[in-house]
């Protein structure tokens, strides 16, 4: 009796020992080892979160969200530090050479992202044999949708998929839904009672999702859609809509992904089915419960999700990842794109009064009928909007990178070795607050976007032309997003009639606070009061 206890504490040391070297391995000595063989590249950047064992670049994360700031603010302040710096030592001692790649650790992940333009447009070159999009543990809104045609490799599968979406779609040819997003935008602005304090965000959120819901299914079937029963984290079950059950499937993604034993081990956390992770899967599984339902009951047979199916041979599943997706993709961001433009507008006010007389001397009132071609040319027409567009895009971009990739094979970045198994991703974040491309870029200034304004020029030497790889909030090459045409339109129009209709305020806490951020992944919501109508 005595051996055999003696033999199991011999094995439950030795359990141990092999646990704590494992976990020595995973979260130590392999990112020592990494860090090591990156240092000696001057043109890496290793910021502070990288040296913390198992939580990595999320302890950054997480203190941001604990002083209420963006969750990747550290990412732009080191943006506009380090470009700062550089641009202010140019020609002395003290230059240092742009970063062009960025070394960044979730538990034992590694993921190198491409920071500077040289990065970005190599990445760009780089054959789809050798670095292509991946699914990815850490992603929430693959996880939200993991079998989507966006996580597959850029193959036949992919093209049919996308391709099927975009022609049933009609993505490229989508002026034809402007009545239809400003019926959307006014139904939703007459709820509102004057005096009436508004959560803009989530009421933004509705419209778009209205909006890309007619795309895909030809009728506003909004109110058709059964509530979801989201289940909170105190275990009670809260009605939601889909919109707002989405977006809150996607920050429990991310609250998961903050999760101490999900950083160490994904594949356990799984395995040991640990809360958020079961709740999580409960509430996409009643999200898919609501969809499937609706879709066989009230999608007509002319909808885009019968169609991707009859004409294009997608099955049913795919059909149902890929709405999702689109569902997710087209709401949310578009979303954030008007709330951050509506916020920046009170807080410049004089851009605000400068694009309220661009679009009157164009002959666009409140009154206008935006069905009416001409009216729909007069808006198109306003550069000073697409410019107020494009300085959203950059100071909050709505989509903070690109989806991740994978690299197939070893390859070189900028002369740094990736290698094969590593993820790989660009982030927008940094070269959208270069000092070195951009003049004043803590400031929203639409008129940089002008090619008669000097701001237009590159900062350094006054005269050359900024790289256009600096701005591509919608991405690059074959993967780039294909609800551009959808979102520039939809932003511009719907921002256009609520700048001439509405009279508004922000919440003086978040107007006087620097940073404020309202992009897909942020989780400040914008305040206003709604004053009535213009
Ligand atoms: C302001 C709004 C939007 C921004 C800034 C934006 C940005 C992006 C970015 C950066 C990517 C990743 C590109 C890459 O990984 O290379 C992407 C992908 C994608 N976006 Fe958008 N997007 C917006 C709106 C939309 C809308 C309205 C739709 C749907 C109609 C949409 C559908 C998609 C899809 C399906 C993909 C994946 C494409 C693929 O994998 O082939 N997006 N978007």
């Amino acid at each position: 009796m005595v051996q055999i206890i003696w033999k199991l504490l011999v094995l439950i040391l030795y359990v141990t020992l092999a646990f704590v070297s494992w976990l020595l391995w995973r979260f130590y000595i392999k990112p020592v080892i990494v860090r090591s063989r990156y240092r000696k590249h001057k043109n890496v950047f290793m910021g502070k979160g990288f040296y913390t064992p198992i939580l990595g670049d999320f302890l950054q994360v997480k203190k941001n969200l604990e002083n209420d700031e963006y969750l990747f603010n550290h990412l732009i302040q080191d943006g506009i530090n380090s470009s700062k710096a550089r641009f202010q030592n140019r020609g002395t001692d003290k230059y240092e050479n742009e970063k062009d790649i960025q070394l960044i650790q979730f538990g034992d992940s590694l993921r190198i992202s491409a920071i500077s333009t040289k990065a970005v447009d190599e990445l760009n070159k780089i054959p789809t044999t050798i670095c292509d999009r991946t699914q990815s543990e850490f992603h929430a809104l693959e996880r939200a949708a993991p079998k989507s045609f966006t996580i597959v490799r850029t193959n036949q599968n992919w093209k049919k998929r996308r391709e099927a979406f975009v022609r049933s779609m009609k993505l490229n040819y989508v002026s034809k839904n402007i009545p239809m997003v400003m019926k959307a935008l006014e139904d939703k602005v007459a709820t509102w009672k004057e005096g009436q304090e508004i959560n803009f965000s989530d009421e933004m959120k509705e419209v778009t999702f209205k909006v890309i819901l007619t795309i895909l299914f030809g009728a506003n079937l909004f109110d058709k859609i059964e509530k979801v029963g989201y289940e909170q984290e105190d275990g009670t079950i809260v009605q939601k809509s889909i919109p707002n059950a989405l977006n809150d499937l996607f920050h429990d993604h991310n609250s998961m992904f903050n999760h101490w034993l999900f950083l160490a081990s994904p594949s356990i956390a799984e395995f040991l089915n640990i809360p958020i992770m079961r709740r999580n899967k409960t509430n996409r599984d009643e999200i898919y419960r609501v969809l499937r339902n609706f879709l066989k009951k009230d999608a007509d047979k002319d909808s885009v999700y019968q169609r991707v199916m009859t004409e294009h041979g997608l099955t049913e599943e795919e059909a149902l990842q890929d709405t999702v997706f689109f569902l997710s993709a087209g709401l949310d961001t578009t979303a954030s794109g008007i709330t951050s433009t509506i916020y920046l507008l009170k807080k410049y006010p004089e851009t605000y009064q400068k694009l309220r007389k661009e679009l009157e001397e164009a002959g666009v009132t409140k009154d206008s009928d935006f069905s009416d071609p001409e009216v729909q040319e007069a808006v198109s027409n306003c550069s000073y909007l697409y410019y107020v567009f494009k300085e959203m895009t950059r100071i909050d971009t709505p989509v903070t990178g690109s989806l991740l990739r994978v690299a197939l094979k070893d390859f070189k970045l900028c002369e740094v070795p990736i290698p094969k198994g590593a993820l790989v991703t660009f982030s927008f974040l940094h070269n959208h607050v270069n000092y070195e491309h951009w003049y004043e870029p803590t400031k929203f200034i639409p008129e940089r976007f002008d090619p008669d304004h000097p701001y237009f020029n590159n900062p350094v030497d006054q005269k050359s032309r900024r790289n256009p790889t600096i701005h591509s909030p919608f991405g690059f090459g074959l993967r780039k997003c294909p609800g551009q045409v959808l979102a520039t339109l939809e932003t511009k129009f719907m921002v256009a009639k609520l700048v001439l209709m509405m009279d508004y305020d922000v919440a003086k806490d978040q107007l006087t606070r620097d940073h404020m951020k309202f992009s897909f992944i942020s989780h400040h919501r914008l305040r206003i009061t709604y004053k009535g109508m213009l």
